[in-house]
C-alpha cells in the first residue's frame, strides 16, 4: 500500500500512471480514442470510448506492480466536456460534447448581446464563449428527444469527465467533482463556492442535474471491486491544467506554469485573492483544500504543439515533430516570417472565434525551413501575450519570475529557448514531465497520508534545465511589434 494510480483522461488519450513512495513514475499505459466531427467546429467523443480506454489503461498499469500496492486513486481530466446520462441505467444520452466544440457560438451571441455576460464573468470567472460547460449542457437539454422532461423529473445527472469516471468507477453510487472542474462549468460562482442558481435559471438548466462540489483532495467513493479486484478509494480530483499547477508545485502567488500539449495553458497562483481579469484572462480554481480556495489567473491558447502536427500532417514538411528545431536553428536569419495559428480562432487573450490562421512575410525564397521557424515561435509569441495580460491583471508579478513548463512540446529545446528570449525571463523545465498525472497522485496520496505536506512535495521539484532569456532588447521589441501587426491583420474584426 505505498502506491498511488493517477488517472489522465486527455482530450486524444487516457493514461494511467501508477507512482511510487518517492512519486517517481512505477508503472503506466496509454491508449487513443477516437475523435468524432459530426459538423463543422463540432467535436464529440464516445463516452464509452473514454471509459472503456481509462479502465482498460488504469488496469494494465495496476497489473504491473499488483492491486495490494495501490493505496488511492487520482484522477485527473480533459476540463469543460461535457455528459449527461441517466441516473438508473448509467446510459449517456448524447456522445460527450468536447471542450474544442464551437456549436454553442450563437447562443453565446445571443446572450452576451442581451448583456448578461458582465454577470456571468463576475460570478463565474469565466467568459460567454462554447468552450465552457454551461451552454453544451443547455444544447443537450434542448436538442435530445425528452432528455429536458427527464431532467426536470431528477432522472438525469450531469458531469465532466471527472464526475463520469467517479460514477462509473464507483458503480453509480457517487455523484460528485471537485472545485476545480466545477470552476469551468460557467454554473459555478468562484467567489462562493456554490452552483448558481440564476445562471442555471438563464440557461434553462435544472439544479437537480449539478453534482456534489468537493475539494482536491477529499473522498471520492471507492471503485466497485470487480473492477480491480479489490476496493481502491479515490482521493484526489483536478481538471488537467491545475494538476499540472499542483504537480509544478505553484503553490505560492506568483509562481506559474504554462503546459505545452495540444494547446497551452498557462495558469498563475493569485492566492486567497481571485483576481477579476481586465484582459480577457479567465479567473479560477487552481485548487481546494481543506475547504480553502486557491485562484489562478489562466491564459489558455488553442494551438501550440498541433501547430507541428500540421506541418507533420497538413504540410508534410516534418516526418517528426522532434525534426522541426533542426530545420527552425537551420532557417534564414533574414526572413521574420510570421505564422499567426488561428486555426480555430484565437483564445485568450483575443477570443476572436472567426479568424483563421494566417502566413506574413513569405519571399520567394520562403520555404519549409522558415515555415517551421515560424511554427515554433508562434507559441513563443503567444505565450507572451498571455503573460502580458497577467502582469497587467496582477502588477504583483515579478518581471523576472520564472515561467515552469511542461507538456510534450517542452521537449523541443528550440521552442522553450526562443520562449524565454521572447519572454525576457528565465524558462525553467523540471525532471518529471508527467506533471498533471504527478499532481493528481499527490492529492491523492497526501489525503491518503503516504506523500509529504505542501512543503516538502514543493522542495522536491526538481530542475532538469533553465532556459535563460539571451535576445537583445531592441531585437525582443522588433519581434513582439511584428506578433503583434500580423494578430491585427489576421483578426475578424481588423478594421
Ligand atoms: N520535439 C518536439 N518538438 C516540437 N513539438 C513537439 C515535440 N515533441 C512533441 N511535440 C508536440 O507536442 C504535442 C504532444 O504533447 P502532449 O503533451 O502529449 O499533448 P496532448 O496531451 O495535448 O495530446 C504534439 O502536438 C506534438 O506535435
Ligand atoms: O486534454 P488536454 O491536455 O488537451 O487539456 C484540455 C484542457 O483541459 C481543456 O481546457
Amino acid at each position: 500500500m505505498t502506491h498511488i494510480l493517477a488517472i489522465d483522461q486527455g482530450t486524444t488519450s487516457s493514461r494511467a500512471i501508477v507512482f511510487g513512495p518517492d512519486l517517481a513514475p512505477a508503472a503506466s499505459a496509454q491508449a487513443e480514442f477516437a475523435q468524432h466531427y459530426p459538423a463543422s467546429g463540432w467535436v464529440e467523443h464516445d463516452p464509452d470510448d473514454i471509459w472503456q480506454t481509462t479502465l482498460a489503461t488504469a488496469r494494465a498499469a495496476v497489473a504491473q506492480v499488483g492491486v495490494e500496492a495501490i493505496t488511492a486513486i487520482g484522477i485527473t481530466n480533459q476540463r469543460e466536456t461535457t455528459l449527461i446520462w441517466d441516473r438508473e441505467t448509467g446510459a449517456p444520452i448524447h456522445r460527450a460534447i468536447v471542450w474544442q466544440d464551437r456549436r454553442t457560438a450563437e447562443t453565446c451571441g445571443r446572450l452576451k448581446a442581451a448583456g448578461h455576460e458582465p454577470m456571468i464573468t463576475e460570478r463565474t470567472g469565466l467568459l460567454l464563449d462554447p468552450y465552457f460547460s454551461g451552454t453544451k449542457v443547455k444544447w443537450l437539454l434542448d436538442n435530445v428527444p425528452g432528455a429536458r422532461d427527464r431532467a426536470q423529473a431528477g432522472k438525469l445527472a450531469f458531469g465532466t469527465v471527472d464526475t463520469f469516471l467517479i460514477w462509473r468507477l464507483t458503480g453509480g453510487k457517487v455523484h460528485a467533482t471537485d472545485a476545480t472542474n466545477a470552476a469551468r462549468t460557467l454554473l459555478y460562482d468562484i467567489r462562493h463556492g456554490t452552483w448558481d442558481a440564476e445562471i442555471c435559471a438563464l440557461l434553462d438548466i435544472p439544479m437537480s442535474l449539478l453534482p456534489e462540489v468537493k475539494d482536491s483532495a477529499d473522498e471520492f467513493g471507492a471503485t466497485a471491486p470487480e473492477l480491480f479486484g479489490a476496493p481502491l478509494p479515490i482521493l484526489g480530483v483536478a481538471g488537467d491544467q491545475q494538476a499540472a499547477t499542483v504537480g509544478q508545485a505553484c503553490f505560492a502567488p506568483g509562481m506559474m506554469k504554462s503546459t505545452y500539449g495540444t494547446g497551452c495553458f498557462a495558469l498563475l497562483n493569485t492566492g486567497a485573492e481571485m483576481v477579476p481579469s481586465q484582459n480577457r484572462l479567465l479567473t479560477t480554481i487552481a485548487y481546494r483544500l481543506d475547504g480553502k480556495v486557491t485562484y489562478a489567473l489562466e491564459g489558455s491558447i488553442f494551438i501550440a504543439g498541433a501547430a507541428v502536427q500540421w506541418l507533420r500532417d497538413g504540410l508534410g514538411i516534418v516526418d517528426d515533430a522532434s525534426r522541426s528545431g533542426s530545420m527552425a536553428r537551420a532557417a534564414d536569419p533574414e526572413q521574420e516570417v510570421i505564422l499567426v495559428p488561428a486555426f480555430t480562432g484565437l483564445g485568450a487573450p483575443y477570443w476572436d472565434a472567426e479568424s483563421r490562421g494566417a502566413l506574413f512575410g513569405l519571399t520567394r525564397n520562403t520555404g519549409p525551413n522558415e515555415i517551421a521557424r515560424a511554427a515554433l515561435q508562434s507559441v513563443g509569441f503567444q505565450t507572451d501575450d498571455l503573460l502580458d495580460a497577467m502582469q497587467a491583471d496582477w502588477p504583483g508579478l515579478p518581471s523576472d519570475a520564472p515561467l515552469r513548463v511542461d507538456g510534450g512540446m517542452t521537449a523541443s529545446n528550440y521552442t522553450m529557448q526562443f520562449l524565454a528570449d521572447i519572454l525576457g525571463r528565465p524558462v525553467d523545465r523540471p525532471q518529471v514531465l508527467e506533471t498533471t498525472a504527478k499532481g493528481a497522485a499527490w492529492l491523492a496520496g497526501m489525503k491518503a497520508g503516504i506523500y509529504p505536506d505542501r512543503e516538502t512535495f514543493a522542495a522536491s521539484w526538481d530542475l532538469e534545465r533553465r532556459f535563460a532569456p539571451e535576445m537583445d532588447s531592441a531585437t525582443r521589441a522588433r519581434r513582439l511589434a511584428g506578433w503583434k501587426d500580423a494578430v491585427r491583420r489576421t483578426l475578424s474584426d481588423h478594421s
